[in-house]
């Protein structure tokens, strides 16, 4: 027999139901205990789904209410005494650490938030300390939730973060030094109490995840398993079998490390990404070891080619039997939907050719019965097989017009006219702008109100003309609101985008888009990514409209706000079946015309946002990095280079790490960036030591995922900072990232602050002229 296994399933529920209970909760609207009462709803429900579904290893301690690091931050005892001195309950400590805290004398920033490996989910960063020790929580999150699933009949497999993955996506918190690996002995002995506590349990099998093996690893790290998993083994009889789970990438680089598990059950690897890695990885496994084949996408929502799988799942067999071998999905299922069955608006033929978390827990445990006896599932074979045939047949997937423009880009129109200079000579006398102009990121909060208005809309219970005139209002609003706080460059507010790629989405042609398709970005944030099934282009303009009416009614200048094709392109679920490079220049050609059209229109600056760009960069350096980085970057030059030298590009980067990735944005020619910068203790900054930077640059001054605000005094100081390391004439002042999570007393209060403190150095630079 063969065992089939699901990695992590979606936290969020079929109507985001976590997400609104966390958010009444947040509210004050409900309470503790109802709060905990729907987490346990869900995972009961989640557990079912999988078993009904024939799943042989089902996960548990997958859930999360915020997000899966954040729970092994608290289960360690790794909570930065900032949060402890504030005295809150575990819960209200999780969420101060997630979201931040300002609520009567307590006042905490959050813990820092960046992308999940090369994913649109965020998790938070582990903060340690100089000092820092681990000790295990009462009443462990695994323990606690593997009992519930067992008293409830569903025996589990729980699922915990490595140690050495957990320090290695870990840093030092402001003002300690500490490398976090080097903590790797005072935290293996909490993970062996951890796994004893478990196996007295009952558990007989855990998964522990170590990504941070698809990695180049530096050697400290590498030689952190070595020890950290010979003092697990060495307590065998104690703890439950262990499986090491990989994903995102290949693990042959890293192969000197596999020893260290020798004695341990299993291996998963990644099998979509890297079909490649199975003859290798074959030849290393120990002659006991059992081999989980991650062959169901948990990062696309592509129904599973079953012959492509069974071809795999063939040679690992004949490799090392039946016995020994595990079918499972690529990664958690966190990274795609709930369930299909939620989407009654998809084309028919297009319907066939997906699955999401629901339907992949079907296919991993149909898979397992197709490898040794396809006649017991002979129906569920042919079905399949006729997806595939329909979906590479369609008329859907090819546009020969968009082939024939695409053969037509020449290297010119990846170039701007002249040089920055002389650009911003232009610029200049065109948009009269003050020393440290302030501007925001482009959104502007989505209120209740405006969601509300949508979702007529869409139903059909406003017209097109009663909702556009509620657009236009939004707009004179946030204008009048701008014209208050006085900044310098504005924007229209985005109070007509539910998302600013799924707008873009349901504008392009080569596109399909879902009702109830939500995917967990951060915490309670959720994305719906529009889904790329062929050749994509712009049958009319997108955004000219608004920001049009927004232009004629602003005394300053108005920014038009697009999204870069990489980031549109990362964002949705684009298509497996031609490369993503060929893809990104057909959104930049899109991109390009609508760059174009504002410019034609009267808005001379133009923000093209790409904060994905980092978390597309391929995670080993290589040529593979290089080739992507390419293409990228040569799609943004393709979007915005068509413009006159006086129209000025913006460029925007949130959410990753940019501190080894500067060179990239600096390559895409931007006349001015923003960069999210405030919580990642002038790490950013610190590029500008080695080599200056030679255009405009606004590091972010405050952080927008937290409803704190942040006062003059504290942004002040991070613009001191900055100016250390950049000239004042190419500072710009604006927040991280757009303010469409925020409410518009926390903008207000936020961007008041900001433009005071903006004034404050405009006038000591003034006085030193
Ligand atoms: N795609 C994407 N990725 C990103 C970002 C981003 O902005 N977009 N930002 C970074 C951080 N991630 C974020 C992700 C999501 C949100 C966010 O605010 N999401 C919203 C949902 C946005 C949305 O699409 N809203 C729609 C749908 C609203 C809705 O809930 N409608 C109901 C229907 C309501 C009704 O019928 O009454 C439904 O569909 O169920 C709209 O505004 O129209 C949320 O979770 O609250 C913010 C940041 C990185 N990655
Ligand atoms: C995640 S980047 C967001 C940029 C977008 N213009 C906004 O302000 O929301
Ligand atoms: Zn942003």
């Amino acid at each position: 027999m063969v065992q089939s296994a699901v990695l992590g399933f979606p936290r969020m529920g079929v109507l985001r139901d976590l997400k609104k209970a966390n958010e009444a909760y947040w509210a004050e609207k409900i309470s503790q205990a109802d709060l905990l009462a729907e987490g346990k709803r869900l995972r009961l429900a989640h557990w079912k789904i999988q078993k009904e579904a024939g799943v042989d290893i089902i996960p548990s301690n997958d859930f999360s209410f915020y997000d899966h690091i954040l729970d092994h931050i608290q289960l360690f005892n790794a909570v930065p005494e900032r949060y402890r001195r504030q005295k809150l309950s575990p819960l209200d400590e999780y969420f101060a650490m997630g979201r931040g805290h300002q609520k009567g004398d307590v006042d905490v920033p959050a813990l820092e938030m960046v992308k999940w490996f090369d994913s649109n989910y965020h998790y938070v960063k582990p903060t340690l300390q100089d000092n820092q020790t681990f000790a295990l929580a009462e009443d462990p999150k695994p323990v606690r939730e593997f009992l519930e699933a067992k008293e409830a009949g569903f025996h589990t497999r729980p699922v915990l973060v490595g140690p050495v993955s957990f320090l290695a996506l870990g840093k030092a918190d402001r003002g300690s030094k500490v490398d976090p690996i080097s903590l790797i002995d005072k935290l293996v002995p909490v993970y062996i109490e951890l796994l004893k506590q478990l196996k007295a349990a009952g558990a007989d099998h855990v998964q522990i995840d170590e990504p941070v093996l698809v990695f180049d690893l530096r050697p400290e790290v590498k030689a952190a398993f070595k020890p950290a998993y010979e003092a697990i083994s060495a307590q065998a009889s104690e703890i439950p079998a262990i499986t090491i789970a990989t994903y995102f990438g290949d693990i042959v680089h890293n192969f000197d490390v596999l020893p260290a598990f020798a004695n341990l059950h299993g291996l998963h690897v990644d099998l979509v990404r890297h079909p490649e890695q199975l003859e290798p990885v074959l030849k290393q496994l120990g002659p006991n070891q059992v081999l989980s084949a991650g062959v169901v996408d948990g990062r696309n929502i592509w129904k599973n080619n079953f012959q492509k799988s069974l071809d795999l799942l063939h040679t690992a067999i004949k490799a090392l039997g039946p016995e020994r071998v595990v079918v499972a999905t690529s990664s958690s299922l966190l990274h795609v939907p709930h369930t299909l069955a939620s989407e009654k608006k998809l084309p028919a033929d297009v319907y066939e050719w997906f699955s999401f978390a629901v339907e992949k827990v079907k296919e991993v445990a149909i898979l397992a019965k197709a490898v040794v006896d396809p006649e017991s599932v002979r129906a569920e074979l042919d079905a399949n097989a006729a997806a595939m045939k329909s979906r590479a047949e369609s008329a859907r997937t090819n546009d020969p017009a968009v082939a024939e423009r695409q053969a037509q880009v020449t290297d010119a129109m990846h170039h701007r006219q002249s040089d920055f200079e002389t650009r911003y000579a232009k610029q200049r006398t065109h948009l009269s702008l003050p020393l440290f102009p302030t501007t925001t990121i482009g959104s502007f909060p989505q209120t209740n109100e405006i969601r509300i208005q949508r979702a007529k809309f869409t139903k059909g219970e406003i017209t097109a003309e009663q909702y556009d005139e509620f657009i236009k209002k939004e707009i004179d609003l946030a204008i009048q609101i701008q014209d208050e706080l006085g900044l310098d460059v504005y924007v229209h507010g985005e109070p007509e985008r539910n998302d600013m790629v799924q707008y873009f989405g349901e504008r392009l042609k080569g596109f399909v888009f879902t009702t109830h398709a939500w995917v967990q970005s951060y915490g309670s944030r959720c994305v719906r990514p529009p889904i790329i099934v062929g050749d994509i282009s712009r049958p009319a303009p997108m955004t000219v409209k608004e920001s049009k009416y927004a232009a004629e009614r602003s005394k300053k200048p108005m920014k038009g706000m697009l999204t870069g094709p990489v980031t549109c392109l990362r964002w949705s679920f684009p298509r497996d079946d031609v490369h993503q490079s060929v893809q990104c220049q057909q959104l930049a050609l899109a991109l390009r015309d609508e760059v174009l059209d504002l410019e034609k229109n009267g808005i001379y600056v133009i923000q093209v946002d790409e904060p994905a760009l980092r978390e597309g960069l391929p995670l080993r350096k290589g040529p593979e990095r290089d080739a992507y980085l390419k293409w990228a970057v040569n799609s943004f030059k393709l979007a915005t280079a068509g413009v006159q030298d006086s129209t000025q590009i913006h460029s925007h980067f949130c959410y990753s790490e940019f501190q080894d990735f500067f060179y990239a944005i600096a390559a895409l020619d931007a006349d001015v960036l923003s960069i999210e910068n405030s919580k990642s203790d002038a790490k950013l900054l610190k590029v500008f030591e080695d080599e200056a930077y030679p255009r405009h640059i606004g590091p972010g001054v405050y952080d927008i995922h937290s409803p704190r605000i942040p006062p003059e005094s504290e942004i002040r100081q991070r613009i001191q900072e900055m100016l250390q390391y950049l000239r004042p004439e190419q500072l710009w002042i604006n927040p991280d990232c757009g303010l469409k999570t925020r409410k518009w007393d926390e903008v207000k209060g936020a961007l008041t602050n900001m433009v005071k403190a903006a004034q404050y150095f405009r006038e000591q630079y003034a006085n030193k002229a």
